[in-house]
């Protein structure tokens, strides 16, 4: 099968984006075609495979495979390529749409400069703190701030926040010689996180602004997470490290992302988004 794509990255975060006008799949096709892109060796490379489709909620609908095949149910670098593409392949006509993901539907503010979209701005919603909804596999309080995680005879203490999908956020003194292959894939995958987690190390710098690198649930080490990003604001305001309302700086391995938790409680994300080629990808299974 040959398949048309457009390789997008933000921030480094990189994933292969199909266009559901110019590519029909069949629903289980979708799962081994991310992990077949996906790999550097015998793909095209990336941290997954997201598609671009019509919706019946919203402007635009997207759906996001991680690298291992898994389905997440958001992708806040994704969301912002998404809307880079859907204004300037004109799936949209106003700076302002709602793309619709498995999480919920969210809305895409897109600044443009003759015609091109430079930066873009995600209402990410509210972020679910209960570990109920984060989920995880115990606990009635609240909220999981601080929450206990026993790895190999010893503890480790993360907040828990979803962001529609799950984060486990562990704050450190430095993030560049934080453990993030080592502990990072054990944590994804601990009992205590049923659907896996994503894993992300942060110091908060300033009061507002925040070093983070991240272990992404189905993709690994990766250059940036936008819901990780935005989850590392929340828990930083939760432990009172940073005021809600501020606009923070989060800086990733890719670059920085403005991120502020407003009153309003929903979560805000501005950044880039960049094309990086397009072209037929030959799929022989
Ligand atoms: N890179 C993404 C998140 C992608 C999904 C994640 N790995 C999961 O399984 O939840 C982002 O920018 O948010």
């Amino acid at each position: 099968m040959d398949i048309p794509f457009t390789k997008m990255q933000a921030l480094g975060n990189n994933y292969i984006y199909l266009d559901d006008r110019h590519i029909k799949l069949d629903e289980h096709q979708l799962s081994p075609l991310a992990q077949a892109v996906s790999s550097v060796r015998t793909g095209i490379g990336s941290d997954g495979l997201i598609l671009i489709a019509p919706s019946e909620q919203a402007d635009v609908k997207m759906r996001i495979f991680n690298a291992d095949g898994s389905e997440a149910k958001n992708c806040g670098n994704g969301l912002r390529c998404v809307a880079k593409y859907a204004f300037e392949k004109r799936l949209v006509h106003n700076t302002r749409f709602k793309i619709e993901t498995l999480g919920g539907v969210v809305e895409a503010h897109v600044h443009v400069q003759q015609g091109i979209v430079t930066q873009v701005t995600i209402d990410m919603g509210k972020p679910r703190l209960s570990p109920k909804e984060i989920p995880l596999a115990e606990g009635g309080e609240e909220t999981a701030i601080d929450y206990p995680l026993e790895l190999d005879g010893q503890y480790i203490r993360f907040t828990g926040v979803s962001m529609g999908n799950p984060h486990a956020v562990i704050f450190v003194e430095d993030v560049e010689v934080a453990p993030v292959t080592t502990l990072g894939p054990k944590i994804e995958k601990h009992p205590l996180f049923p659907e896996g987690v994503n894993v992300e190390f942060i110091h908060v710098r300033t009061k507002d602004e925040i070093d983070f690198r991240v272990w992404e649930r189905g993709s690994g080490l990766t250059y940036a997470c936008g819901t990780g990003a935005c989850a590392a604001v929340v828990a930083a305001v939760l432990k009172q490290k940073v005021a809600k309302g501020t606009s923070v700086t989060v800086h990733l391995q890719g670059g920085d992302l403005e991120v502020v938790w407003s009153e309003d409680d929903h979560v805000w994300m501005t950044g880039p988004a960049m094309y990086v080629c397009e072209g037929t990808y030959f799929w022989r299974m």
